[in-house]
């Protein structure tokens, strides 16, 4: 029977593992040439012997496949199992398989065994591998735990796989609570709607470094952080989710903000030494009852100053009054100043009191004050010195108790000169001057007014976290002739502009590169700043308002270097 059930003898001779065809009572009914080697047994000996005494094999006793295979018709079954035998051990591992006969009843099993010395030292060294790799992880725990940043792992589904201790640490959420979870529900960052760093990693396959957000803890405490991102790969490099690190960012800003404060003077902030004495200064004169003259070209800070000295004086409770005396004709500065009566001139349908009177026992700030005519500069210093004046068509004398601030853009001492600035004025306008250098003489100060602005924009709302060394590079180069309110002009512009969260030198306005391209025209500084207005304005379609603001300087100014320039 059993020729039927081996018709390639050859074939079984030829398998390197050992073979034994068993009927059903567990007779040997063949034995290839491989089992006959190795139990050093002739197959006409073994025929017909039972299988346990012929093979010897250790697990005959108690764990023999045998009936498993045949009665439960469990089908194939393998072993492995240690062999001693004739002094010498093995490894082997057993196969079973029932024989079938055409209806599918089990007629026969045949039992191969091979030499499992091999499969048991690569199990071995899979065994060491995965010991390594435990090993491995857990000193990539450890030293992502020893990181001070918080470290996040998330699937592709920008769910949490990981959690490091220092982000526990600084959110307040344990890795438990947090894995499974989407990181905008746990970490609710100022960007999850508009710029997740990770997000954008994935679909961009680049990293992000420091991209400014504030994330929200478990307790609603606000976290000021800078967030990056990479991708995570596994070993054939397929992206498998994204690393999140935070990075805290409160150390930073209250670095920047005790900086800021060490050097600014109310809003006023400067480090230059030209601007550390006119710190100095203010601190001096702002005690006293001082009338103070502050020089300046355009845009320099003038009014801020005199808010700083108003501010800082006994008179701080009191209104801060401001009036511009280039951008009204003479005759209706006058009654602005100090008041009218009704009926004083065509229009004037009621009393009104004028600044001097809406500044009593403050400061009134005479902004431009070169600008004003002869005949207002005696009123003027009138107030002075008597501090008395009358409304304009009025004959009752009043009093003034209010402080004068004065400033200009002009050189009033060529003014004088010119016959079209009072002497005695000046003088008494002069008993505190205070002069501003213009920015492109302090730039020492540039990029910590830089820092400022970005700090005041970022109080709308953070998005800016650092300027480009290319884009300061620019800044520093620039001559700035509408000096500060330039400056925080192209600061906004930037700011508004960027779309990487830094200020980067594609964000700055162009017409700082405008005046950069014209080396040629440095040589005639007025020439160039003409130059400049009329491209501005000739841009803006005469649109002064518009012109202005690119140019950084008030409408005023610009009115009045028009004025300068023939183009009114
Ligand atoms: N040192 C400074 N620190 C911070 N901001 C400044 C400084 N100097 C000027 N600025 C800013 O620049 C802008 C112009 O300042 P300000 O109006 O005081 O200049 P100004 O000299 O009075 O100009 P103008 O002569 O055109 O009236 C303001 O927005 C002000 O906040």
């Amino acid at each position: 029977m059993h020729d039927n059930l081996l018709p390639d003898r050859w074939l079984f001779d030829q398998m390197s593992q050992g073979m034994l065809m068993l009927d059903l009572n567990r007779r040997v009914l063949a034995l290839n040439r491989s089992a006959q080697e190795f139990l050093r047994l002739g197959e006409e000996e073994a025929i017909g012997r039972p299988c346990w005494e012929v093979s010897g094999f250790s697990l005959c006793a108690d764990q023999c496949p045998f009936h498993e295979v045949v009665e439960t018709r469990e089908g194939r079954k393998t072993l492995g199992f240690e062999c001693s035998r004739n002094r010498s051990s093995a490894s082997l591992c057993l196969d079973v398989v029932p024989l079938r006969d055409a209806s599918g009843a089990v007629v026969a099993v045949m039992e191969s065994f091979r030499d499992a010395s091999l499969v048991k030292d690569l199990a071995d060294r899979l065994q060491k591998k995965q010991t390594l790799l435990t090993q491995e992880m857990e000193r990539s725990r450890t030293v992502i735990n020893s990181i001070a940043d918080g470290i996040y792992t998330v699937d592709l589904d920008m769910r949490i796989t990981g959690f490091s201790r220092s982000a526990e640490k600084m959110t307040g959420f344990a890795e438990e609570e947090v894995l499974g979870l989407t990181c905008r529900e746990v970490l609710r960052t100022s960007v999850c709607d508009t710029d997740c760093p990770l997000k954008w990693t994935l679909k961009n396959q680049k990293p992000v470094q420091n991209c400014v957000a504030n994330l929200v803890a478990k307790d609603g405490r606000r976290l000021p952080a800078f967030l990056s991102s990479d991708l995570l790969r596994d070993g054939d490099g397929d992206v498998f989710g994204c690393i999140g690190i935070i990075r805290d960012r409160s150390e930073v800003e209250s670095l920047k903000a005790k900086l800021l404060n060490e050097y600014s003077f109310s809003d006023f902030v400067g480090k230059s030494k030209s601007m550390e004495e006119i710190f100095g200064r203010i601190r001096t004169v702002a005690a006293t009852e001082a009338t103070v003259l502050i020089q300046g070209e355009s845009g320099t800070g003038k009014e801020i100053m005199a808010r700083a000295i108003h501010f800082r004086s006994s008179r701080k409770g009191d209104a801060f009054v401001k009036v511009n005396c280039a951008s009204l004709a003479e005759s209706l500065l006058e009654s602005e100043l100090f008041g009218h009566e009704k009926g004083a001139f065509t229009g004037a349908h009621k009393d009104k009191p004028g600044r001097f009177e809406l500044a009593n026992g403050g400061t009134i700030f005479l902004d431009e004050i070169g600008d004003t005519s002869l005949a207002l500069q005696a009123k003027l210093l009138r107030v002075l010195q008597e501090k008395e004046f009358e409304r304009v068509g009025g004959i009752e004398t009043l009093k003034a108790d209010v402080r004068v601030i004065a400033a200009t853009n002009k050189n009033l001492l060529r003014e004088i000169e010119k016959g079209t600035f009072r002497e005695d004025l000046y003088y008494r306008l002069c008993v505190v001057p205070i002069s501003i250098p213009p920015l492109r003489e302090r730039k020492e100060d540039l990029p910590l007014l830089v820092e400022t602005f970005i700090q005041k924009f970022n109080a709308r709302g953070e998005r800016i976290f650092e300027v480009s060394s290319r884009a300061m590079a620019v800044l520093m180069a620039y001559d700035w002739p509408g000096n500060v309110r330039e400056l925080e002009n192209a600061v906004e512009h930037a700011y508004v502009t960027s779309t990487t969260g830094r200020i980067e030198r594609q964000f700055l306005p162009a017409s700082l590169f405008r005046s950069a391209a014209t080396p040629g025209e440095r040589d005639t500084p007025v020439r160039a700043e003409e130059q400049q207005i009329l491209t501005v304005l000739q841009a803006h379609r005469w649109h002064k308002h518009d012109a202005a603001l690119e140019l950084g300087i008030s409408r005023t100014t610009l009115w009045r270097k028009m004025k300068q320039m023939g183009l009114e």
